[in-house]
């Protein structure tokens, strides 16, 4: 089976410094698959090359088989994005949102119609459907840039960070809707800090560090026997000096006057 992501020496630098240095990402066609790393590890930038919104210094990136930027129509038709600080059309409601984005996708009024009250009543936003964008709540609207990025059936679902700033109750409805898409034979790549929640979902795993990929495979694979959590910090290096020897000011009192 094609895999739905594979990339080569994909390449990134920002003036002197390598944002992503020969990045090879794979994430077998069907998987739930988690893109961990430490903070500015290169994990926005790497998806930010795969679907398309910047272009690389180097190496190749394919989706379900197309190269990204040598066919970026047939790669565009197959996925849907929820980037990072996704900028949504603010005085669109909910609902003319997903049609207006149903329409620029070219499905019929009708179908588009159908599937964004089903979409809306997934993901518990019927009630809002007809307030504005502007006036949704953070967790409001990761749910309605899901829901647009479901609409149109992709085979590859890209998703950066998207339970950041979301309640548990709506974190759910968001893996319940995650893992029916998942379950039907799509592919989800998500990337995330919360290794609790990479750890339950996922069942591939790509960990990211300082440009490169420094472990990928099978969830079991990269935990070789440990929790996720202590795989990471093992992998990226979390147990190094921790400043113990600075911060002697911190949480110290001048001694009160006698
Ligand atoms: N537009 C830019 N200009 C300059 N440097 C950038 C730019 N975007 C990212 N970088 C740098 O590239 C590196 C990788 O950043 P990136 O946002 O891809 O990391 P990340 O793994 O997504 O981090 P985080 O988990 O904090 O979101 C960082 O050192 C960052 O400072």
């Amino acid at each position: 089976m094609t895999d739905a992501v594979r990339t080569e020496g994909l390449l990134k630098r920002y003036g002197p410094q390598i944002a992503v240095a020969g990045v090879d990402l794979v994430v077998p066609a069907g998987s739930f698959a988690g893109l961990v790393g430490p903070n500015g590890a290169g994990k926005t930038t790497t998806l930010s090359m795969i679907t398309g919104l910047l272009r690389p210094d180097g190496g190749s990136a394919e989706v379900d088989g197309f190269h990204v930027w040598r066919d970026p129509i047939a790669v565009k038709a197959r996925i849907g994005v929820l980037p990072e600080g996704l900028r949504l059309f603010e005085r669109l409601s909910g609902r003319e949102l997903l049609i207006y984005n149903g329409r620029l996708r070219g499905i019929p009024k009708a179908d588009v119609e159908e599937r964004a009250g089903e979409l809306l009543a997934v993901m518990d936003l019927t009630d809002a459907a007809d307030k504005l964008v502007v006036d949704y709540s953070t967790g409001m609207r990761k749910k309605i840039g899901l829901a647009a990025a479901l609409l149109h059936n992709p085979s590859v679902l890209f998703l950066d960070e998207p339970f950041e700033g979301v309640d548990p109750v709506s974190a759910n409805t968001l893996t319940d809707v995650l893992q029916r898409f998942t379950a039907s034979g799509s592919t989800v790549i998500f990337s995330s800090h919360v290794m609790e929640l990479v750890e339950r979902l996922c069942d591939w795993v790509s960990v990211m560090s300082a440009g490169h990929i420094v472990a990928q495979g099978a969830l079991a694979d990269v935990r070789g026997g440990r929790s996720l959590n202590q795989a990471f910090l093992e992998l990226v290096g979390g147990s190094r000096d921790n400043g113990e020897g600075g911060l002697t000011w911190l949480g110290s009192r001048p001694r009160e006057s006698q």
